[in-house]
């Protein structure tokens, strides 16, 4: 990661809960300094006073021109929280979003035309490094501001540069929202196996490893996805019993994950509406 930048000038990070906590971690791991870090949040955590008691500037006055400026508070926050950021516009301050819905025209209506903006969508899994982040700027982010912003993202997981700001209700709906799908489905892998006799911390240890290892193979494997299916598929077997189920266009997977899909990714137009 590039820190001089964020060395000299700070970074500031608007929200410190649940997403902001996870890539404020990353950035430390990869060496920003705490005294570079400065953290607006109106409860903050524990961990965050810890961190604040060791050099970090927690609800403090705010650097004149920061580097970065990361805000990671709820869409429905958005009014009450940004208008604090307005005196860093005159400065050469890069603004990252990544607040679910809430459009880059809505950043620019509040902060003026000149504001630097980045709109991106990560995911919980940056807690443990293993977070995916989609990234889109406005037309005045160079390609210098997409590189930091993509270095501090890059702390958390893997990156990816969107072609159009239209297509973040669908990131937003697979890979932001996606790690609750898949959490979904262990609960409920555990469930079935306890509803076929298995103790309870069985069914979750044996829910759990399989998706863990489920998804390090598919991450891993130079094979696709079908076709790492078809490998656990014998015709006639147990695995074409459970996918006559899980596959059928109708009631299965197909029509119920299209479904979820389709409605997270309509909750986040309309809160880019709210
Ligand atoms: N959770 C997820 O999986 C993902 C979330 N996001 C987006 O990240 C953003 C944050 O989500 P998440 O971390 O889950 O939410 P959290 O509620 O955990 O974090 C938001 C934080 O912002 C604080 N806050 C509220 N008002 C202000 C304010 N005026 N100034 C500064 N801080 C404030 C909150 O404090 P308090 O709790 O005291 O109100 C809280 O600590 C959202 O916009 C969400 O859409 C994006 C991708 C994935
Ligand atoms: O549920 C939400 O709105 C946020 C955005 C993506 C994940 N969590």
């Amino acid at each position: 990661m590039n820190l001089e930048k964020i060395q000299n000038n700070g970074l500031v990070l608007l929200g410190c809960g649940k997403m902001g906590s996870a890539m404020l971690a990353g950035w430390l791991e990869h060496g920003v300094a705490l005294n570079a870090v400065y953290v607006l949040d109106p409860y903050p955590s524990d961990w965050l006073k810890n961190l604040a008691a060791k050099g970090l500037n927690l609800n403090t006055d705010l650097p004149q021109d920061p580097a970065v400026c990361i805000i990671a508070v709820k869409p429905q926050m958005m009014s009450e929280a940004l208008p604090s950021l307005i005196p860093m516009v005159a400065g050469d301050c890069l603004f990252v979003s990544i607040a679910a819905g809430t459009s880059i025209a809505t950043y620019g209506a509040v902060l003026g035309g000149d504001a630097k903006i980045i709109r991106a969508m990560p995911n919980t899994p940056a807690a443990i490094g293993m977070g995916m982040t989609a990234l889109i700027g406005n037309a005045l982010i160079s390609a210098e501001d997409m590189e930091l912003a993509r270095d501090l993202l890059s702390a958390v997981g893997q990156t990816v540069v969107l072609e159009a700001e239209a297509q973040m209700d669908a990131v937003t709906a697979v890979s932001g929202s996606g790690p609750a799908y898949v959490f979904h489905m262990i609960e409920t892998m555990a469930r079935a196996g306890q509803e076929q006799g298995l103790p309870a911390d069985l069914a979750m240890q044996l829910a759990l490893a399989t998706v863990d290892g489920a998804g390090a193979l598919a991450a891993q494997s130079t094979e696709t996805a079908s076709q790492l299916r078809a490998n656990v598929t014998s015709p006639g077997g147990t695995t074409a019993a459970a996918l006559d189920v899980l596959m059928d266009e109708a009631t299965g997977f197909p029509a119920i994950v299209s479904q979820a899909i389709a409605a997270a990714s309509a909750r986040s137009k309309e809160l880019g509406k709210s």
